[in-house]
Protein backbone atom coordinates (compact mmCIF):
# COMPACT_ATOMS: atom_id res chain seq x y z
CA UNK A 1 0.00 0.00 0.00
CA UNK A 2 1.35 3.40 -0.68
CA UNK A 3 -0.06 6.58 0.25
CA UNK A 4 0.33 10.60 -0.65
CA UNK A 5 0.08 13.05 1.42
CA UNK A 6 -0.92 16.13 -0.17
CA UNK A 7 -0.52 19.50 1.30
CA UNK A 8 -1.81 22.79 -0.33
CA UNK A 9 -0.95 26.79 0.15
CA UNK A 10 0.53 28.01 3.49
CA UNK A 11 1.00 24.80 5.15
CA UNK A 12 4.94 25.01 4.57
CA UNK A 13 4.00 28.03 6.60
CA UNK A 14 2.89 25.50 10.04
CA UNK A 15 4.86 26.20 13.31
CA UNK A 16 4.66 30.03 12.06
CA UNK A 17 1.32 30.50 10.75
CA UNK A 18 -1.72 31.26 13.01
CA UNK A 19 -0.17 28.96 15.54
CA UNK A 20 -3.28 29.63 18.04
CA UNK A 21 -5.01 27.56 15.10
CA UNK A 22 -2.79 25.41 13.64
CA UNK A 23 -0.74 24.79 16.66
CA UNK A 24 3.49 25.09 16.91
CA UNK A 25 4.37 21.72 15.50
CA UNK A 26 6.17 22.34 11.27
CA UNK A 27 5.50 20.62 8.27
CA UNK A 28 8.78 18.54 8.69
CA UNK A 29 7.25 17.32 12.28
CA UNK A 30 3.86 16.09 10.19
CA UNK A 31 5.62 14.75 7.70
CA UNK A 32 8.13 12.79 10.53
CA UNK A 33 4.76 11.83 12.54
CA UNK A 34 2.95 10.71 9.22
CA UNK A 35 5.93 8.59 7.78
CA UNK A 36 6.41 6.37 11.65
CA UNK A 37 2.63 5.87 11.57
CA UNK A 38 3.24 4.42 8.10
CA UNK A 39 6.44 2.23 8.66
CA UNK A 40 4.70 1.31 12.18
CA UNK A 41 1.31 0.13 9.51
CA UNK A 42 3.95 -1.25 6.94
CA UNK A 43 2.77 1.29 3.99
CA UNK A 44 4.95 3.20 2.08
CA UNK A 45 4.10 6.98 1.94
CA UNK A 46 5.00 9.82 -0.10
CA UNK A 47 4.92 13.97 0.77
CA UNK A 48 4.02 16.93 -1.48
CA UNK A 49 3.56 20.42 -0.92
CA UNK A 50 2.72 22.88 -2.58
CA UNK A 51 1.39 27.12 -2.86
CA UNK A 52 0.25 26.25 -6.56
CA UNK A 53 -3.31 24.60 -7.80
CA UNK A 54 -1.75 23.45 -10.49
CA UNK A 55 1.55 21.81 -9.40
CA UNK A 56 -1.40 19.82 -7.02
CA UNK A 57 -3.39 18.90 -10.30
CA UNK A 58 -0.01 17.66 -11.89
CA UNK A 59 1.29 15.88 -8.51
CA UNK A 60 -2.34 14.00 -8.16
CA UNK A 61 -2.19 13.11 -12.26
CA UNK A 62 1.19 11.99 -11.98
CA UNK A 63 -0.01 9.63 -8.77
CA UNK A 64 -2.27 7.89 -11.11
CA UNK A 65 -1.28 3.74 -11.60
CA UNK A 66 1.67 4.23 -9.00
CA UNK A 67 -0.57 4.94 -5.62
CA UNK A 68 -3.03 3.32 -3.66
CA UNK A 69 -4.84 6.20 -1.08
CA UNK A 70 -4.28 9.92 -1.15
CA UNK A 71 -4.09 12.21 2.18
CA UNK A 72 -5.37 15.65 0.70
CA UNK A 73 -5.36 19.40 3.16
CA UNK A 74 -5.76 21.06 -0.10
CA UNK A 75 -5.93 24.41 2.67
CA UNK A 76 -7.87 27.45 0.97
CA UNK A 77 -8.24 25.65 -2.37
CA UNK A 78 -10.52 23.54 -0.75
CA UNK A 79 -13.00 26.92 -0.52
CA UNK A 80 -12.28 27.96 -4.18
CA UNK A 81 -10.84 24.82 -6.78
CA UNK A 82 -13.00 22.99 -8.67
CA UNK A 83 -9.78 21.45 -10.78
CA UNK A 84 -8.10 19.63 -7.89
CA UNK A 85 -11.23 17.90 -6.80
CA UNK A 86 -11.49 17.30 -10.89
CA UNK A 87 -8.27 15.62 -10.10
CA UNK A 88 -9.19 13.44 -7.50
CA UNK A 89 -12.40 12.30 -9.89
CA UNK A 90 -9.66 11.67 -13.47
CA UNK A 91 -7.11 9.00 -11.34
CA UNK A 92 -9.99 7.57 -9.12
CA UNK A 93 -7.35 6.97 -6.24
CA UNK A 94 -9.09 6.75 -2.57
CA UNK A 95 -8.99 10.46 -1.28
CA UNK A 96 -9.25 11.65 2.58
CA UNK A 97 -10.04 15.62 2.79
CA UNK A 98 -7.94 16.26 5.91
CA UNK A 99 -8.41 20.24 7.70
CA UNK A 100 -6.31 20.31 10.95
CA UNK A 101 -8.61 23.23 11.97
CA UNK A 102 -12.53 22.65 12.31
CA UNK A 103 -13.47 24.22 9.37
CA UNK A 104 -17.33 24.13 10.40
CA UNK A 105 -16.73 26.24 12.99
CA UNK A 106 -14.59 29.39 11.24
CA UNK A 107 -15.63 32.11 8.97
CA UNK A 108 -18.93 30.95 6.63
CA UNK A 109 -16.55 30.65 3.52
CA UNK A 110 -14.60 28.06 5.13
CA UNK A 111 -18.05 25.96 5.60
CA UNK A 112 -17.86 24.77 1.90
CA UNK A 113 -15.65 22.19 0.02
CA UNK A 114 -15.61 21.25 -3.20
CA UNK A 115 -12.89 18.87 -2.55
CA UNK A 116 -15.04 16.70 0.07
CA UNK A 117 -17.62 15.36 -3.13
CA UNK A 118 -14.44 13.97 -4.58
CA UNK A 119 -12.78 12.36 -1.54
CA UNK A 120 -14.35 8.88 0.45
CA UNK A 121 -14.43 10.88 4.02
CA UNK A 122 -13.43 14.40 5.29
CA UNK A 123 -11.49 14.74 8.76
CA UNK A 124 -11.53 18.08 10.12
CA UNK A 125 -10.65 19.70 13.41
CA UNK A 126 -8.64 16.92 14.96
CA UNK A 127 -5.21 18.40 14.11
CA UNK A 128 -2.32 16.91 13.36
CA UNK A 129 -3.87 13.52 14.58
CA UNK A 130 -6.58 13.68 11.70
CA UNK A 131 -3.66 13.19 8.76
CA UNK A 132 -3.52 9.41 10.81
CA UNK A 133 -7.04 9.31 11.11
CA UNK A 134 -6.85 9.50 7.52
CA UNK A 135 -3.83 7.28 7.05
CA UNK A 136 -5.64 5.04 9.14
CA UNK A 137 -9.25 5.21 7.09
CA UNK A 138 -6.95 4.52 4.00
CA UNK A 139 -5.20 0.75 5.16
CA UNK A 140 -8.61 -0.51 6.57
CA UNK A 141 -10.20 0.40 3.22
CA UNK A 142 -7.46 -1.36 1.28
CA UNK A 143 -7.82 -4.28 3.72
CA UNK A 144 -11.46 -4.15 2.66
O1 LIG B 1 -5.05 26.81 4.92
C1 LIG B 1 -6.03 26.38 5.50
C2 LIG B 1 -5.88 25.22 6.39
C3 LIG B 1 -7.11 24.34 6.55
O2 LIG B 1 -7.20 23.48 5.43
C4 LIG B 1 -6.88 23.46 7.80
O3 LIG B 1 -6.04 22.58 7.74
O4 LIG B 1 -7.52 23.68 8.85
C5 LIG B 1 -8.39 25.15 6.64
C6 LIG B 1 -8.52 26.09 5.45
O5 LIG B 1 -9.72 26.85 5.56
C7 LIG B 1 -7.35 27.05 5.41
O6 LIG B 1 -7.43 27.88 4.27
Amino acid sequence: MKILVVNGPNMNMLGVREPGIYGRATLADLEKMIRAHCAAAGADVEFFQSNHEGAIVDRIQEAYGNVDGIVINPAAYTHTSVAIPDALRAVGIPAVEVHVSDIQSREDFRRHSYTREACVAQIAGRGLKGYLDAVDLLLNRNRG
